[in-house]
């Protein structure tokens, strides 16, 4: 229950966490280790690992040792399938894709992934993700029924059935690189049915406005992937982000 106690206790005492997303496929371990600790000193609080095409073996494992070679932040993997589990990662987020239409999505990648997270003992974090309209290559790849954005009631049913199946955390998302989040509609109405449980948003957030919107809306915890890949300036960048959702 490590990083999961770290998350909740940030989002406890400064109202909100930031998440950087790092995809192993979309730079070299060197690279992405200069990003992690750029993102580091602009105050993200973890590294999320991971991506919907492309994203295991030695690649992800070299690319998380050097990430921990520069930096303390946990690392939490966010796995497209199976083969996105490492030994080298603090934690994963032990995901569901609850409105997907593809079993593999739903249960069987977590069958084949669940014993190599008990071996390696990385900490499992239980979360819903559900995947809102554009929904990017991850809407296509994981074959998600796309919740329409203006449906705030669509989302709020599948984030019950999350929270009643005992996940901790809900993901509302919209894609990688999608012109935006969840409404502040959606957002609010899932929070508010949610209660204490954790709410993560991402999808499109690039700028601070952005964001804070989000935050007013309910969410506890806020990713960042694209536009930390794009920024020339990391730590600037991810400063402009936190000092936005933080209180
Ligand atoms: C729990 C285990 C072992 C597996 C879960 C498997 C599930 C449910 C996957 C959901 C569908 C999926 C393909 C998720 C990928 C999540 C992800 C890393 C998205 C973001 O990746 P980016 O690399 O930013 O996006 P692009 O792929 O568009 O670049
Ligand atoms: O790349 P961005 O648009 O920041 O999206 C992050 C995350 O929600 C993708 O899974
Ligand atoms: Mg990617």
């Amino acid at each position: 229950m490590q990083v999961e106690k770290y998350l909740n206790e940030i989002a406890e005492r400064e109202g909100t966490v930031h998440l950087t997303l790092i995809d192993p496929a979309s730079q070299s371990p060197e690279e992405a280790a200069a990003m992690a600790f750029a993102a580091a000193q602009g105050g993200t609080d973890a590294i999320m690992i991971g991506g919907s095409t492309g994203a295991g073996g030695v690649l992800l494992d070299q690319t998380i040792s050097k990430i921990k070679e520069v930096i303390d932040l946990p690392i939490i993997l966010f796995p497209g399938s199976a083969s996105g589990v490492s030994a080298y990662a603090d934690a994963i987020f032990f995901m569901s894709l609850l409105n997907s239409r593809d079993i593999n999505y739903i249960t069987g990648n977590q069958v084949m992934g669940a014993p190599l997270v008990y071996k390696s003992g990385i900490e499992a974090i239980s979360m819903a993700y559900i995947i809102i309209e554009p929904g990017g290559t991850v809407g296509w790849v994981g074959d998600a029924r796309l919740i329409p954005k203006n449906k705030p009631e669509i989302a709020v049913a599948y984030s019950l059935a999350g929270k009643y199946l005992g996940m901790h955390y809900t993901y509302l998302e919209t894609g990688s690189g999608a012109d935006g989040p969840a409404t502040p509609q959606m957002i609010a109405s899932v929070k508010h049915a949610l209660g204490n449980n954790m709410l993560i948003v991402g999808g499109g957030i690039r700028d601070a406005e952005t964001a804070r919107k989000c935050v007013q809306s309910g969410a506890d915890m806020i990713v960042t992937g694209t536009v930390v890949e794009e920024t020339s300036d990391v730590t600037g960048k991810i400063r402009e982000l936190v000092s936005a959702i933080k209180k």
